[in-house]
């Protein structure tokens, strides 16, 4: 199968400072793959360079066939809910139409396939009942599908997600990995996370990222402890080997 996203040999500089090296990255339709890595690892400028927002110093980011153009390749981005504006007088449906906003134009006023493609896209989310709330009173989980609907909108081929995790309880995390898990039998996914448990329970495959892809594949294959202690600069006697199963134990996993 053709990838829907790859990146061949690319490199990044911020500032002048190497931050991606040589990356090379295919993720295929309906894949679910989890980009994990420590802090500063680059993994957030990796979703950037995807989206076309950072020049790459050299290689390929090539999205349905063709190279990204920023605003126009067939990406849809979910950004760290902190990211968003929650106390502004909306709701939910007049959140998500704001993903539309681009393609509606200014001082227009959105037609009946614009809210037929916002309720589709809250549909999917499963937030078809919430519609009308006002995004100041949703939940944490809430706000999430909230943005994922804002970019389902577009009807992408890729969806990126920037730590959609972050700060939600165990529950709330194992109805969105199902949520996540169910959207990429449609799309290809890309999800940035912290949350190694949920990222190994969850995805198809995992990138091990600290400056460039050290390790790929699928979550059960990937048991080296080594290539773990060189991606998140870990010892050996490290918790997080034990809190994703490699610490004597094989990871839980989906899709293995
Ligand atoms: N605008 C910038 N100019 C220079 N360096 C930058 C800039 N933005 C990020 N960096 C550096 O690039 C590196 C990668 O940052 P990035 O935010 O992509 O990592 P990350 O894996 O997303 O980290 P975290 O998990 O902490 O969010 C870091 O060392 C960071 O300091």
């Amino acid at each position: 199968m053709t990838a829907v996203l790859s990146l061949e040999h690319v490199d990044v500089d911020l500032g002048r400072r190497p931050v991606l090296r040589d990356v090379d990255l295919h993720v295929e339709d309906r894949q679910l793959v989890g980009l994990v890595g420590p802090n500063g690892a680059g993994k957030t400028t990796l979703l950037r360079a995807v989206l076309g927002l950072v020049r790459t110093r050299q290689g390929r980011i090539m999205v349905a066939d063709r190279p990204v153009r920023p605003g126009r390749s067939p990406i849809g981005y979910v950004p760290q809910r902190h990211a968003f504006t929650w106390d502004f007088p909306v709701s939910v449906q007049d959140a998500v139409m704001t993903g539309l906003a681009r393609r509606i134009g200014l001082f227009r006023r959105p037609g009946v396939e614009h809210w037929r493609a916002v309720g589709d896209a809250l549909e999917r989310v499963r937030m078809t009942d919430l519609r009308r709330r006002p995004v100041a009173e949703l939940s944490g989980g809430q706000r999430q599908r909230v943005l994922v609907a804002r970019a389902l909108v577009l009807r992408p081929r890729v969806l990126l997600l920037d730590e959609p995790f972050t700060g939600l309880d165990m529950p709330t995390q194992e109805v969105l990995g199902e949520l996540f898990t169910a959207l990429a039998r449609e799309n290809a996914v890309v999800m940035a996370t912290h949350d190694l448990a949920s990222a190994v329970h969850t995805c198809d495959r995992l990138a091990l990222l600290n400056r460039t892809v050290v390790a790929f594949g699928r979550p059960g294959d990937l048991r080296d402890r080594r290539v773990w202690m060189e991606a998140f600069g870990v010892s050996e006697r490290s918790p997080l080997l034990a809190s994703i199963g490699i610490d004597g134990g094989v990871p839980a996993e989906r899709g293995a």
